[in-house]
């Protein structure tokens, strides 16, 4: 799906285009966004600067492309990052489903049919193909074929099982082609950005430089992200509850859309106080749990290492 930043254009009537077409209309900006000042601004800096790099990638003769892996647990801002980078830069964004791709050729069609000034996004892209493992995947078939040859019904199982998985044959290699090879002869100003939850899953060969040129780790809530969610929010800038909260997000994780969902007052009588009262409460109530859970935990463990020097 195409989102514009641009809806007065005419350039869907210069030719046929596979990408469905809306306006874009993410209200998120670096402004909103909340995370550490120094980093939104150094990545601020960097979009900026590419944005103005055509005679500088001309020169040391490199696509003028560039790759952001965005990686972080849920609801810690990815979609919002995108949105923020598309409204300050004035980009499109192309957001492409991979397991809804035929094949290889087919991505290929898509992304040539792209244009320039824009943002292309493959979200989740861990689960989104089997792009993350297929190495070790192959690893494992080869070390399974002697086994399967023994047992044809396990071997007819488990083919119907693979060609289930994914109705799509984009592979890894037709990905990194994509963007190394077609790519780079689209013309210029674009930027690629992958997400993910887990960045431990991904094929290091999707992310090295040169394909993800920044990698931007988006992480729980802090307290210096919860204050531009405050001011955002409730229109607080400082607060005596503010101290409890600095200390209570320092022993806690939690994702900024729930701070964000606890600001938001609920009815008519919500006050601010009362929003941040309760994210106190959620946050020490969150707290409490994660101490019974690693408490279990480490119970689990010393029975485990009583059982097993018995
Ligand atoms: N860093 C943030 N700054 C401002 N708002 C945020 C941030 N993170 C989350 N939110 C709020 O939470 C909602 C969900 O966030 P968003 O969809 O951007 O997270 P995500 O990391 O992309 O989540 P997922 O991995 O589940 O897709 C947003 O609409 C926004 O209101």
């Amino acid at each position: 799906m195409l989102y514009t930043n641009t809806p007065s254009k005419d350039w869907q009537g210069w030719r046929p285009t596979k990408w469905g077409n809306i306006v874009f209309e993410h209200p998120s900006t670096f402004d909103t966004l909340a995370m550490e000042t120094q980093k939104k601004d150094e990545i601020k800096k960097d979009l900026i600067k590419f944005s103005k790099g055509k005679d500088y990638y001309a020169k040391i003769g490199k696509a003028w492309k560039r790759g952001y892996l965005l990686y972080g647990p849920p609801g810690t801002g990815k979609s919002s990052m995108i949105a923020a980078m598309a409204n300050l830069l004035d980009y499109d964004v192309y957001d492409i489903e991979l397991t809804t791709i035929k094949d290889n050729s087919e991505l290929r069609k898509l992304l040539i049919d792209t244009k320039g000034r824009s943002i292309i996004v493959i979200e989740d892209i861990d689960c989104s193909l089997d792009l993350t493992g297929q190495r070790k995947k192959r690893k494992e078939k080869d070390d399974d074929e002697a086994d399967k040859e023994k047992d044809p019904v396990s071997k007819l199982k488990k083919e119907a099982e693979k060609e289930g998985e994914s109705g799509s044959k984009v592979t890894l290699s037709g990905l990194l082609n994509v963007i190394d090879g077609i790519w780079s002869a689209c013309g210029g100003e674009r930027i690629i950005i992958f997400t993910t939850n887990y960045v431990d899953k991904l094929d290091p060969a999707l992310i090295r430089t040169g394909r993800m040129d920044k990698h931007i780790e988006m992480s729980y809530c802090c307290f210096d992200a919860f204050k531009v969610l405050a001011k955002n929010y409730l229109d607080i800038e400082s607060h005596e509850l503010f101290g409890k909260i600095e200390e209570v997000f320092a022993e806690t994780k939690m994702s900024p859309a729930y701070v964000a969902d606890m600001l938001m007052p609920k009815s008519e009588e919500q006050d601010g106080e009362t929003c941040l009262k309760n994210l106190i409460a959620g946050l020490e109530a969150s707290m409490e749990e994660a101490g019974k859970k690693s408490e279990a935990a480490a119970m689990l463990e010393t029975k485990d290492g009583v059982v097993t020097e018995g």
